[in-house]
């Protein structure tokens, strides 16, 4: 591979700079996904993997980031289990029949992923071989609570009470349908390794709603099982957004690398998660929409906090829509020329 900085970085070997790749770095801040999803639906697009494929490579060619992440959703999963899903413009997810009880279990399996995510596997086959070594893939999946939270809620919420009433009230049926999520996310990303990706990140993004024991209950305890099914096959990433409390937790784990957001300083971070993991992150997304020489200024200082080792920089979470490409540039180029000699 032409550049594996981001692996050998997850391995903990040390390298000439640091990384850099942005969450959602794939999407609607690029004028040529814009034109693509004019003709294609969103799901459409996750299922056709000449789309994928194209879409995939668009932010490496375009930003020059140092990974490719698959275009895909975490909302497959759901979908390949059973329920509906949509996506409503302007709303975000819709799922018509959530899980509401232990009946309605029935209507969700762990399907055979081979059969049911089959495209998935076959856009990873496409996307290796057109990258052709130029720079690793990233295979992904939503952690097991965060499909958790759209399953029952049936669509997006800032809190997702639903979601937690369900858990608090029906504990058992909760912890049927996690434990269903998370054998069916393993052999998923089993799948996403075979056909080719080299890491894997799990998004928890709802972690952060949970207090440090329900995190453990409803969320690191599944976590650990996917991390460790994981963790010998390639390096595994976690990024739990605002769930910084457990971070000494999830560095138990033996995930590679543990993601964060910008409102926990690198030090901290650093502190909690000891030394034998990578942290990944920080850059408050919405900072992008600064002028260009404070993104620059911000940057830099963001890599001064992590220091040399063991960082991948991103941002802490998934890029706005709204972001002027040039300014993902700017954060991106600061990034590699910046850190090649003055952290
Ligand atoms: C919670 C979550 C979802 N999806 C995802 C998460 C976890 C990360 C996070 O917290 O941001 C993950 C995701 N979604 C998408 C990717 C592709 C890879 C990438 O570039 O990072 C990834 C890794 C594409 C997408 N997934 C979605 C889009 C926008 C679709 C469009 O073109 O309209 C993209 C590019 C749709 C989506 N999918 C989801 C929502 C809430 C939405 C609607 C809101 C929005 O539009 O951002 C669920």
């Amino acid at each position: 591979m032409k550049n594996d900085l981001i692996l050998r970085t997850l391995r903990g070997e040390a390298t000439e700079r640091t990384p850099v790749w942005m969450m959602r770095q794939a999407g609607r801040y690029l004028p040529e996904y814009i034109q693509l999803r004019e003709k294609y639906s969103f799901f459409e697009r996750c299922q056709n993997p000449e789309l994928a494929c194209v879409i995939t490579l668009q932010p490496v060619d375009i930003i020059g980031v140092d990974a490719a992440i698959l275009f895909s959703d975490i909302l497959v999963v759901p979908q390949a289990m059973g329920l509906e899903v949509q996506l409503v413009e302007k709303l975000g997810p819709l799922l018509p029949q959530p899980i509401q009880s232990g009946k309605d279990l029935q209507r969700v399996r762990v399907p055979d992923v081979a059969e049911t995510l089959g495209y998935v596997f076959d856009a990873i086959k496409l996307i290796k071989k057109e990258l052709n070594g130029r720079v690793p893939l990233i295979g992904f999946a939503g952690a097991p609570w965060t499909l958790l939270c759209y399953m029952v809620q049936g669509k997006g919420s800032k809190t997702f009470d639903e979601a937690k009433a369900f858990c608090y009230q029906q504990p058992e049926t909760a912890h049927a349908l996690l434990q269903m999520i998370t054998d069916t996310t393993i052999a998923y990303l089993k799948g996403q390794v075979a056909a080719g990706a080299d890491t894997l990140q799990l998004f928890d993004s709802w972690g952060g709603l949970l207090g440090k024991q329900d995190f453990e209950t409803f969320s690191l305890q599944y976590i650990r099982q996917i991390v460790a099914a994981l963790k010998e096959l390639v390096p595994v990433i976690v990024f739990a957004k605002g769930a910084w409390g457990s971070l000494s937790e999830m560095a138990a784990t033996g995930a590679a690398g543990l993601g964060i957001d910008w409102c926990i300083e690198p030090e901290m971070a650093r502190k909690l998660a000891g030394n034998n993991v990578t942290l990944q992150g920080n850059f408050d997304p919405a900072k992008l929409l600064a002028p260009v020489s404070q993104i620059e200024k911000e940057a830099k200082a963001m890599l001064k906090a992590f220091g040399k080792e063991r960082h991948i920089a991103n941002l802490g979470h998934g890029i706005l829509p709204n972001v002027p490409v040039d300014h993902a540039k700017a954060f991106v180029n600061t990034i590699k020329e910046y850190s090649f000699s003055n952290i």
